[in-house]
């Protein structure tokens, strides 16, 4: 054993919390239990800390390669695993696109000489994501793709997305959709709602996104392919999705920790922090999500990483960048916010940050268990510290969660047994 995790809380299968000792062998969980034996191991003293496996996010922007003045490959994932994060996933909405061998080696070359942590690229569904030509997923899933997505825009014709589907489904691969009809835009950058009207801003109607989802959730069952949905945010949505697993089709989806916690109406003034794709929808389109996510209609969670400079936020909700950060905050927003509160429990949490994203993409991680990669993070659910966004490792700062006083920050992560971020080192 060459270091022991002692004393620390940790959720059993069954859902308590127990106290024990986790042992690790190189990269492996090698013991679970209580009185471990150190012998010579580094010992890590867990004392009133709570270990979890480490969190997946299988929607970040990391923007490497051709966006660094936003973000690198470095920065994010430095930042994710401050949040706990041993594994994400970066969307290919970068610049060259990863829709070739050669695009997405170059996207592998540079993950295998900046990050700190795992991370699995996707490629995308089309070349240059213009959406007139399918890219070779074959060929791209032999280099490395962790799965395709055009995410960023949608998939504009549902020809297009058949393809894509049958010839994902043809090599067990899932297509991973942005869910956004160009056609029903309308220039907008937040909700059609009520606050749109007030601040006199073009509005986004739900059904630019709901739409999309009812015809994916269709060309899916016909095509027999795994269809996921990122960014779920209208109780439209929701409901399409319910219906289409009720009649059997493979159709998975994420929510993100900001639709789950803001709506349209806490949005106070023109400031680009706020704006998104999508966009915070009203409070009924929130309380779906909410019951989407326990009823299994949503099967996890996602931050949608969206950094951005300030400058390009600087400039109003109507022409900024849709987009904010989300790796740093994560868990500590939704532990104080829903766990702390009593609405989940802290089971349901880690598993919609762990197991349930592995599960649906079948990854051999996120689970705290003899044999697992030792991929974890301890967290220190009594500290109480407030969200400052000066303090982000992520180059973007944009947040509609600065100031928010939150409980549960990770104070290490350990990523296939070495630590890769220490609090205060
Ligand atoms: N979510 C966003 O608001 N922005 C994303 C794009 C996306 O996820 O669609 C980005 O790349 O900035
Ligand atoms: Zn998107
Ligand atoms: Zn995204």
């Amino acid at each position: 054993m060459d270091k022991l995790i002692q004393g620390v809380q940790m959720v059993s299968e069954s859902g308590e919390l127990i106290i024990g000792d986790v042992g690790i062998t190189r990269n492996v969980i090698s013991e679970i239990g209580t009185e471990l034996d150190a012998g010579n191991a580094k010992i890590i003293n867990g004392n009133g800390l709570f270990l979890s496996p480490g969190f997946i996010d299988v929607h970040v922007h990391l923007r490497q390669p051709g966006g660094e003045h936003k973000e690198t490959i470095e920065s994010g994932t430095h930042a994710a695993a401050k949040g706990g994060y041993t594994t994400i996933c970066p969307m290919p909405n970068t610049r060259p696109v990863p829709d070739t061998i050669e695009n997405l080696t170059l996207v592998n070359d540079l993950i295998a000489k900046n990050a700190l942590i795992r991370v699995l690229p996707y490629a995308s569904i089309t070349i240059r994501q213009a959406g007139k030509e399918r890219a070779n997923l074959a060929e791209l899933k032999e280099n490395g793709a962790f799965a395709f997505t055009d995410d960023g825009v949608g998939v504009q014709e549902a020809g297009m997305m058949y393809e894509a589907m049958q010839d994902a489904a043809k090599i067990d691969m899932a297509v991973v959709a942005h869910c956004e009809d160009n056609s029903l835009i309308y220039g907008g950058a937040l909700h059609e709602g009520t606050k749109n009207k007030e601040l006199g801003l073009p509005g986004i109607p739900s059904i630019a996104e709901s739409v999309h989802i009812a015809r994916d959730i269709l060309l899916a069952e016909a095509a027999g392919a795994h269809y996921h949905v990122c960014h779920v945010s209208t109780k439209e949505s929701v409901r399409v999705i319910r219906d289409g697993k009720k009649a059997g089709v493979r159709v998975t989806a994420e929510v993100s920790p900001h639709h789950l916690l803001l709506s349209e109406n806490d949005i106070t003034k023109d400031d680009a922090d706020w704006k998104m794709n999508p966009p915070l929808r009203g409070q009924d389109d929130l309380d779906a999500l909410r019951a989407g996510l326990l009823d299994g209609t949503l099967d996890f969670i996602a931050t949608d990483h969206a950094p951005h400079t300030a400058e390009e936020k600087a400039v109003g909700m109507k022409t900024a960048p849709f987009g904010i950060t989300g790796l740093e905050t994560a868990f500590p927003l939704l532990y104080t916010n829903f766990v702390k509160e009593g609405i989940w429990t802290m089971k349901q949490l880690i598993d919609w940050m762990t197991s349930k994203p592995a599960e649906v993409f079948n990854l051999p991680y996120g689970k705290l268990e003899v044999g697992a990669e030792a991929d974890l993070v301890l967290i220190d659910l009594n500290k109480e510290q407030k969200i400052d966004r000066s303090t982000f490792v992520s180059q973007g700062k944009n947040t509609p969660f600065d100031g928010w006083d939150c409980f549960g920050w990770p104070v290490m992560t350990i990523y296939g047994g070495k630590v890769v971020w220490e609090d205060g080192k």
